[in-house]
């Protein structure tokens, strides 16, 4: 079933778990499948590797420079996403449609496609008082 994606697509994306990396080496035998399908077609896919779940950047198995070389030695395109929190999907797609299109995009059609990172309103001053000289002169936070 899967044939049937990959042939005469434009852009096929190669997804593995970063806190995982024997997902990482399966890509190996997935390449190959891509590899063995392009040949048989007339226009070559963009590839792209996708490292997934950067929500858990504190439990990465595989190395920044692991997935780099891999797309150096390969060339594919690079992107970090988190399928979870959403984080970089829509920006993923919308690089790989401009690659295969051949159009680059701007400085904010790429900053329109990241999410805004809210943090959590701690209300500081439930705290005692007595704990901090200079009590915070705001309760809230919000990175943007
Ligand atoms: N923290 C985190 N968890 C994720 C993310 N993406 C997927 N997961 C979790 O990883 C698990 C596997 O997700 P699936 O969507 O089943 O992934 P899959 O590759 O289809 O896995 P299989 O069905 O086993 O082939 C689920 O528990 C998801 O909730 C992510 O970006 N961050």
């Amino acid at each position: 079933l899967c044939l049937v994606y990959l042939y005469g697509a434009g852009g096929i994306l190669l997804v593995y778990d970063i806190t995982n990396y024997q997902s990482f080496e399966n890509l190996e035998d997935w390449y190959s499948v891509v590899k063995k399908v392009s040949e048989e077609s007339e226009t070559q896919p963009l590839v792209a590797l996708v490292g997934n779940k950067i929500d858990l950047e504190h439990m990465r198995t595989v190395k920044l420079e692991k997935h780099l070389r891999l797309c150096q030695e390969n060339g594919f395109s690079s992107h970090f996403v988190s399928a979870k929190t959403g984080d970089s999907v829509f920006l993923c797609f919308q690089k790989v449609a401009a690659e295969i299109l051949g159009i680059k995009l701007n400085k904010a059609e790429i900053e329109q496609s990241q999410r805004v990172v809210k943090a959590d309103i701690v209300n500081y001053n439930q705290e005692p008082m007595s704990r901090t000289v200079n009590p915070p002169r705001s309760s809230m936070c919000a990175v943007q």
